[in-house]
């Protein structure tokens, strides 16, 4: 097995850059590099790093960690140099030249980790998604997905328990159908969990991507100024003249943790005859389509037919799951609006004093909050789909022999969450090669 290392801090030129080796050759390397013998296991050390020419690298720090209670699992040295370019490349040199040690590959160090059963293929997504975190919503879900491991081998555990019971009132059941309701009730609960996971994951892949949120609505109504309001800013161009919004125009908003891809679309005229407007709406149109939440705009000066038109291009256009708020605008001209579907929130503005944007933004906040709920464990949801199949069709069932076979099933899926089951070399590189090298 050979030894690998890479430089596991950030871009240079920095404060410090660490290099973290891990295998086999750890300890020589740091004793030869540091030309001392002794090192005590995790007691970060002050030492002068020398060339194979006696020449000195860098001062600096070093640790070593005997494995296999590492990251790694592995014997693993880290180096605390200098941050600058000429000291790294020297240094990676240095490494380089001694045998069975070469430069890590992106995501070799947890790669080894994973092979090593330091840490589940959950986990290890987890560490991806925590990697690539950019918001505080991301970086939850991601601890969320390292913990939905251990939830994980608890769940099976509690089924482990189930099926043994099953097995007992197959072999000496007394009272059979009043005990297999008492397991039914079991696997329902378990059920309701795992439910509540696939839903908790969904949300945090929505919040992983960022939502779509579609401002739309007729001409001057006040989509832009609305959108400015949201971003606090002046993104989009606010006038008079009708038709001042002739393509989408996207800007990015954080909504409880959460990216929000903010479009403001060309404004919404049945009867144009303008060819560049005309494309304008049918783009328009089109990013309902793609929308999470739609924000349709509406003043007291659009007509009833023109307003229904647009809930109709709403209704026609949007997915299932994304949801649609009203927004009354220019409240302060104190006009009649055209009337309201039931059912629908309503949130009444005047976008260019400000008034009511907070409540449109509290009302979006809610939004994203059902649709990216928080969750303490996050699991994949095609597993656990899988697994919830299985268990509904167990609760359903009246034949305790049928009812044991369904949970065993329940259990392959839950032991490919906990153990990473049969997971490919092909799909490993696809995973590992979404991490940074160093890690
Ligand atoms: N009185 C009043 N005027 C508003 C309000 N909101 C926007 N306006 C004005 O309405 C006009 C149109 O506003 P925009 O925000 O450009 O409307 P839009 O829907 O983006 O318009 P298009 O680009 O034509 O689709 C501007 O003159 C705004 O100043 C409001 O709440 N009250």
């Amino acid at each position: 097995m050979s030894t690998i290392f890479a430089l596991s801090s950030g871009t240079l030129p920095s404060a410090i850059a660490i290099f973290r080796v891990s295998g086999p050759q750890s300890l020589p390397v740091l004793r030869q590099l540091s030309r001392r013998k002794v090192w005590t296991p995790k007691m970060m050390e002050y030492t002068r790093l020398y060339d194979s020419q006696h020449k000195i690298i860098d001062e600096a720090m070093a640790v070593y960690f005997p494995g296999p209670k590492t990251f790694t699992g592995e014997d693993t040295a880290e180096f605390f140099l200098h941050g600058s370019q000429a000291v790294a490349t020297k240094f990676a040199t240095c490494l380089s030249e001694f045998e069975n040690v070469r430069e890590a590959r992106r995501g070799e160090f947890t790669r080894r980790a994973f092979h090593n059963g330091k840490m589940s293929l959950s986990a290890v997504r987890g560490l991806d998604r925590l990697i690539r975190s950019r918001t505080e919503k991301e970086r939850r879900a991601a601890f969320g997905q390292m913990r939905g491991g251990v939830r994980a081998i608890e769940i099976r555990k509690k089924l482990k328990e189930i099926l043994a019971k099953l097995f007992v009132i197959i072999d000496f059941g007394e009272h059979v159908e009043l005990e297999l309701k008492e397991a039914q009730r079991d696997v329902s609960e378990i059920l309701h969990e795992i439910q509540r996971m696939i839903r908790a994951w969904d949300g945090a892949e929505r919040a992983h991507r960022g939502l779509n949120i579609v401002l739309y609505g007729r001409p001057n109504s006040g989509k832009s100024s609305i959108l400015n309001q949201l971003a606090h800013d002046d993104v989009a161009i606010v006038s008079p003249i009708p038709g001042t919004t002739r393509d989408s125009l996207v800007t990015e908003v954080q909504i409880n943790g959460v990216r929000c891809r903010l479009t403001d679309t060309a404004g919404i005229r049945h009867h144009s005859s303008d060819i560049i407007e005309q494309e304008g709406i049918r783009r328009a149109k089109a990013r309902l389509e793609a929308a999470d939440i739609i924000v349709v705009v509406v003043d007291p000066e659009s007509e009833n037919q023109d307003f229904k038109s647009i809930l109709s291009d709403v209704t026609e256009m949007k997915n299932a799951e994304s949801k649609v708020i009203i927004v009354k605008n220019k409240t302060d001209l104190g006009l009649p609006y055209p009337d309201t579907p039931r059912g629908v929130q309503v949130v009444s503005t005047f976008a260019t004093s400000s008034h009511g944007c907070d409540e449109l933004r509290k009302s979006l906040e809610d939004i994203v909050e059902d649709l990216c709920p928080e969750a303490n464990f996050l699991l994949d949801a095609q597993l656990l789909r899988r697994c919830s199949n299985e268990l509904t069709c167990s609760v359903l069932c009246q034949d305790a022999a049928i009812m044991c076979s369904h949970i065993e099933t329940a259990l392959d899926q839950i032991g490919e969450l906990t153990e990473g089951g049969i997971v490919t070399e092909n799909v490993l590189d696809d995973i590992f090669s979404r991490f940074c090298i160093g890690k």
